[in-house]
Order: structure tokens, then sequence, then C-alpha cells
């Protein structure tokens, strides 16, 4: 199987180019390409598939010629990935199958976002508007326990504001997040401090991963609290630093979130299906 590994901010994918559509993607495929020892290795797997050859986004696709089919590490799918999306665009505009001075539709199963490269070499994700939940949720691990912000954009994100990311501890293991009905598919959960105006650190626990380095729905979502919470008039581009790196939020007057960051492709190699895992 030839694969792609890429990441925006150390947040790794293998991208798996299907463009014939013929590729059946077992979740223990991607558990197995996604390990880290005996595996490729990543956060998450990136089908490359056009839209009329998946029958998951087919009736949703509108416009959008690709589909980004996205599994997290434990094969499990998501809605969306601010940076797996990145990353994606950046595949098909290196490989010739885009043309990288168009905007791009991508269908994804959270819905159809816009791409588009920057003159700067980053990459531009539209992420869609946040849907907050009406009540505050408690958000636990091993060093504390703390009220949050639960949303979805369109993944769901328990957002929690921290004097200091280190305060969550080791966050191997997922924190716990009650009510527990508020996430019944589970939740990203990020810890976000303030650094100064519009500029936020942040760590987050991924579902379907655990610690990652970076998370782009986690990061628009972090900059969605950090801006309520600074009130009326908070600014509305917002700088979002992750253990790998920093992005970029632009919070738009009609509620839509951009994304933006550094996508790269880093390897194309040939995987020996039958021994992964071994
Ligand atoms: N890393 C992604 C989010 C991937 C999906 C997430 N783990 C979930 O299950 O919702 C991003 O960049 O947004």
């Amino acid at each position: 199987m030839r694969v792609v590994k890429g990441h925006g901010t150390r947040n790794d994918f293998v991208l798996v180019p299907d463009r014939d559509g013929s590729l059946e993607i077992a979740p223990e495929l991607v558990v197995a390409l996604c390990d880290r020892r005996a595996g490729v290795g990543a956060d998450g797997l990136v089908r490359v598939v056009p839209t009329d050859l998946a029958p998951e986004v087919a009736d949703q696709a509108g416009e959008a010629e690709w589909f980004m089919d996205y599994r997290n590490a434990d094969g499990s799918v998501a809605e969306m990935c601010g940076n797996g999306v990145r990353v994606f665009a950046r595949f098909l505009a290196q490989h010739g199958w885009v043309d990288p001075s168009r905007p791009l539709s991508v269908a994804t199963r959270g819905g159809v976002r816009s791409v588009r490269f920057e003159p700067d070499g980053r990459v531009t994700v539209s992420m869609g508007s946040a849907e907050l939940l009406p009540d505050p949720v408690q958000v636990s691990t091993p060093t504390g326990s703390w009220s949050g912000t639960g949303l979805h954009l369109p993944n769901p994100h328990a957002v929690v504001l921290v004097d200091d990311p280190q305060d969550a501890g080791e966050l191997a293991q997922p924190p716990v997040v009650t009510p527990a009905e508020s996430f019944p598919h589970g939740v990203n959960v990020e810890f976000v401090a303030v650094r100064g105006p519009a500029h936020v650190a942040m760590r987050v626990h991924e579902r379907g991963v655990g610690e990652t380095a970076s998370c782009g729905t986690g990061v628009a979502a972090a900059a969605v609290v950090a801006a309520r919470a600074a009130g009326p008039g908070a600014p509305d581009r917002w700088t979002v630093d992750v253990p790998g790196g920093r992005l970029s939020v632009l919070l738009r007057a009609d509620g839509e979130v951009e994304l933006t960051g550094p996508a790269v492709l880093v390897a194309e190699l040939d995987v020996d299906v039958v021994a992964l895992g071994r």
C-alpha cells in the first residue's frame, strides 16, 4: 500500500490515496498503520478519495470533488480534522490533483469545508460555526477539576481555561467530563491558558488518540472560548500556541471560524500490509 506521511503543527497523519475508491480500510488496518512502533505511526489516517466514489458523503458533497475520510488512531471515525484537512489539501496540490491558485471544497463527515492556499505557504480552512452547549461541563484529571465550556465545531470539545496548560498534568488517559450525557460520542478536551491579548496556549487530549501535539478543531474551539471569556470587544484574530507549533484563528463576524497554519508532507512510502503489526 502506497501511503504519504504528513503533519500540521506535528498533528501527524498517514494519508492513503484512493483515487479509484477501491480501498476498504478496516479499523484494524488504521490501528496498525498508526502504530508508532510496528507501523508508520500517526495520530490519524486520512483516505483521499473522490466524492463520487464515496457513498459516505455522496448525498451531501455538493460541489466538493474530494472526500477527506478521517479516522482516529484507534480506528474510530470523526466528523472533521482541522489539521488533517489542511494536510489533505497540501497532498492534493503537491500531487497536481487540484489547482492551488483556487479555493478548494472538501467533503468531510462534518460537512463541506472550504480550503485556500495562502501566499506565505500556510493553508486556511473554514471550519464552520461553533455550537455551544447551554450548560457548563466539569472536567477532571488526576491533578484537578475545572468548570469548562462544551461545544461542537463540529467535533465535540470541552474547553477549560487554566492558569497554565501544565496544570492538567499527565494527559495519557482521557480526562473525565461530566455530565457524561453532554458528549454521548466522546469528547476532545483542551486546557487553555491566556498568554496575552488575543494569544493563548493549549494542550489537548484527543478523542480516539491521546495527548497530541496539536488539534485544529481544538485550537478553533479554544479561540472561541477565549474570545467569549474576554467579553465584548474581544479581538477576532487569535494566535494559539500548541506543543507542536503555532496556529492562527479568525473569528468572523458571521460566526464562521477560520484556521490557518502550516501543512507539510514529509515522506511517501510503500507499506507491507501483511507485515504490519507483527
Ligand atoms: N486532530 C484533529 C481532530 C481529530 C478528530 C478528533 N480526535 C475527534 O475524534 O474529534 C484536528 O486537527 O481537528
